[in-house]
This record gives structure tokens, C-alpha cells and sequence, in this order.
């Protein structure tokens, strides 16, 4: 497991409850976390191992390598883990966004397959991994073999799974925006008209790269922004699945900008940003929010903006 944070933990550990031999690759900050074992609370099912096998240096060989870092840290972190490249393992990557495993395959030279995690992850404390938002992880029909350990579904499309996912993941920049928990930033129209925005141009942008996001939501992509712009009242209604999730789960990139890191914008709206500049579509609100996180960056805290402040 290369990348034992938030999500590469749970999936290492779900593998691990199965019988899989899993080495946890960790820094001091992970050594220390993952010392005294892992408990796995929240949505899902829990989990509680006693020991995780931490190392500091993955010199391999393994058959398979989990890659679940944040995705500026990708260079680096196959950087560090050369030596058991060496021997051509099968590459997981567990990142969001599109292209994450592309470039992982063309960093690595190995084969690399994607897969997608759609719940929220924090750690509640030294061991205590917390799952705050509900969904089923999704696997590329060659990795069904990990399916059972990871309750996932093997999918044949999983280009359009990531697509449906990064529409989702266009929110993680206003949930870092505005710092709210998301059920209370989705109860709120005003928010989701900006998420709504920036999803009308992302699927403008997919439609001129040729790509068809997956439904993940009771909503089909088409729809969804027509879903979240109803008046709170109809929304709450008509989401009662997507708000069914703990009172203060937030998103990775409110993790990132609260934790003073650098964050994942360019992959998520500013991936959108690009492309449309690429293929002629305008995305100013995408544009708008990377923007601001950004600032928020450079800043070095979450601003606490209203929904009229995220708007261009
Ligand atoms: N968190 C969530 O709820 C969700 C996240 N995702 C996606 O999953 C991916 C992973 O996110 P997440 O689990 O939150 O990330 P985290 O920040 O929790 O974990 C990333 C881990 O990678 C480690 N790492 C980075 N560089 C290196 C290196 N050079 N050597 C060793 N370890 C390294 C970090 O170690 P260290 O602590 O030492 O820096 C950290 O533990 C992202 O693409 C994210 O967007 C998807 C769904 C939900
Ligand atoms: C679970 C979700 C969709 C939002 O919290 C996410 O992917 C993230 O936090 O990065």
C-alpha cells in the first residue's frame, strides 16, 4: 500500500481482514497512526485489526502496489518506491479524478488500473479511521478479483465511473470554500446552484471529449444539475440517500486546505478548466473556483466564503 492514508488504509485493511499479505508503506506520521492497530467506524461495516505490517522503505517484491496518495504527491511517491517497481507488479491507483492511473503508468512503466472510492474517509484519532458518506467502491472487470474484500462492483466502463465521480468531486472545491460540513452545504441552494454550474460545464466538456459519466446518484448525469438547483424543500425530498451521511463529513480538499497542504484543484475543476480550453468550451465558474482555491492556498486556511462569493 503506497499512500497509507485515509482511503489507502481502508482498502489495505480490507484486504488484509481477507487474508491478503498487505505492507503498509509509512512515514513517521504513519508509522505513528497505524502503531497500535486500526479501527474502521462509521458507514460500512466496522473493521479492527490488531496489526498493521508498516515499513518505511518498500523494497518488494510484490505482486500488486496500491497507489493512494494525493495526487501532487504521485511523482514523488513512485519516486520513492522504485526499487519495487523493478519487478513490473499490476498498479491500483486510488485517486480521483481522470487520468490518475495513465500517469501512473506512464511514470511507473507498469500496467495500471483504476479504481474509484466514493466515500468520505478521515482519521477520528491514532488508529481510528471514520467513514462519513455512504457508496459502493468500483473496480475495472480485471481487478474482480478484489471485489469481495472491498464489497466493490466490477464494471465494464470504469472511464465513465471516474467521469460520474468527478462530477461529484467539483464539489470538494466549494465544500473547502465555504468550510461547512457537507449535509449542511448541501441543504443550502445557494451552494448547490454553484455546484450546479460548474457540473452544466463539465458535462459540455465531456461531451466534446467523446465521455459519458456513469450514474452514480439516484440522478442521471444529465440531470443533476437540474436536481440540485430545485428549492431546498424538493431537493431535501428527492436526496434523501445523498444527505444520509454523518453530520460533519466533509471533503478531502477541505482536509487539505484546513491541514495548510497544497490540494488537488488542478485535477478536479482545474482538470475541467483545461480540457475546455483544449476543445473551446468556456468553464468560468470552474475557472472561478480554482481560483479562489488558490488564494485559499497561498492563504494557508479554508476562507469560510458564502455561496454569491463562488460565483464569477
Ligand atoms: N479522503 C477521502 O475521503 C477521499 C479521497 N479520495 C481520493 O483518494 C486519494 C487519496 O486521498 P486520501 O486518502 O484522502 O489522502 P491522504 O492525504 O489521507 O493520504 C495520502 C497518504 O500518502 C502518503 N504519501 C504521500 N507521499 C508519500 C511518499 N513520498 N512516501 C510515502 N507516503 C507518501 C501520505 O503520507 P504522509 O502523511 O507521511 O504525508 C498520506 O498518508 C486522493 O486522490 C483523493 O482525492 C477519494 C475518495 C474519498
Ligand atoms: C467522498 C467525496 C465524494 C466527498 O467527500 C470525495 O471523493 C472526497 O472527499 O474527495
Amino acid at each position: 500500500m503506497a499512500g497509507a492514508g485515509c482511503i489507502g488504509t481502508w482498502l489495505g485493511a480490507r484486504l488484509q481482514a481477507a487474508g491478503v499479505d498487505v505492507t503498509y508503506l509509512g512515514r513517521a506520521a504513519t508509522q505513528a497512526r497505524l502503531a497500535k492497530g486500526l479501527t474502521i467506524s462509521g458507514l460500512g461495516d466496522p473493521l479492527s485489526l490488531a496489526e498493521l505490517k508498516v515499513v518505511q522503505q518498500a523494497d518488494g517484491p510484490f505482486d500488486w502496489v496500491i497507489v493512494a496518495c494525493k495526487r501532487t504527491d504521485t511523482e514523488a511517491l513512485l519516486g520513492a518506491i522504485a526499487p519495487a517497481l523493478a519487478s513490473q507488479p499490476t498498479l491500483i491507483v486510488a485517486q480521483n479524478g481522470l487520468g490518475a492511473a495513465e500517469r501512473v503508468a506512464a511514470l511507473s512503466g507498469c500496467n495500471a488500473q483504476p479504481i474509484m472510492v466514493p466515500f468520505n474517509l478521515v482519521w477520528r484519532g491514532q488508529g481510528q479511521l471514520h467513514q462519513g458518506t455512504g457508496g459502493q467502491v468500483m473496480v475495472p472487470k480485471a481487478l474482480g478479483a478484489f471485489a469481495h474484500a472491498w464489497g466493490a462492483q466490477a464494471v465494464e466502463d470504469i472511464q465513465g465511473v471516474l467521469a460520474g465521480k468527478l462530477l461529484l468531486n467539483l464539489n470538494n472545491a466549494i465544500n473547502g470554500l465555504c468550510g461547512l460540513p457537507l449535509v449542511e452545504e448541501l441543504s443550502q441552494r445557494g451552494y448547490r446552484q454553484v455546484l450546479a454550474g460548474a457540473q452544466k460545464e463539465a458535462l459540455k466538456v465531456f461531451k466534446a471529449m467523446g465521455v459519458k459519466p456513469a450514474k452514480l446518484t439516484g440522478a442521471p448525469p444529465a440531470l443533476l444539475p437540474y436536481v440540485l438547483a430545485l428549492p431546498d424543500g424538493a431537493f431535501s425530498r428527492l436526496a434523501k440517500e445523498l444527505l444520509a451521511m454523518d453530520s460533519q463529513a466533509r471533503s478531502s480538499l477541505y482536509d487539505d486546505l484546513a491541514a495548510g497542504r497544497a490540494t488537488e484543484i488542478a485535477f478536479l475543476n482545474g482538470y475541467v478548466v483545461a480540457q475546455g480550453e483544449k476543445l473551446g468550451v468556456e468553464t468560468p465558474i470552474n475557472r472561478h473556483l480554482q481560483a479562489l482555491v488558490r488564494e485559499a492556498e497561498r492563504a494557508g486556511q479554508c476562507p469560510g466564503l458564502g455561496a454569491d462569493a463562488l460565483l464569477p
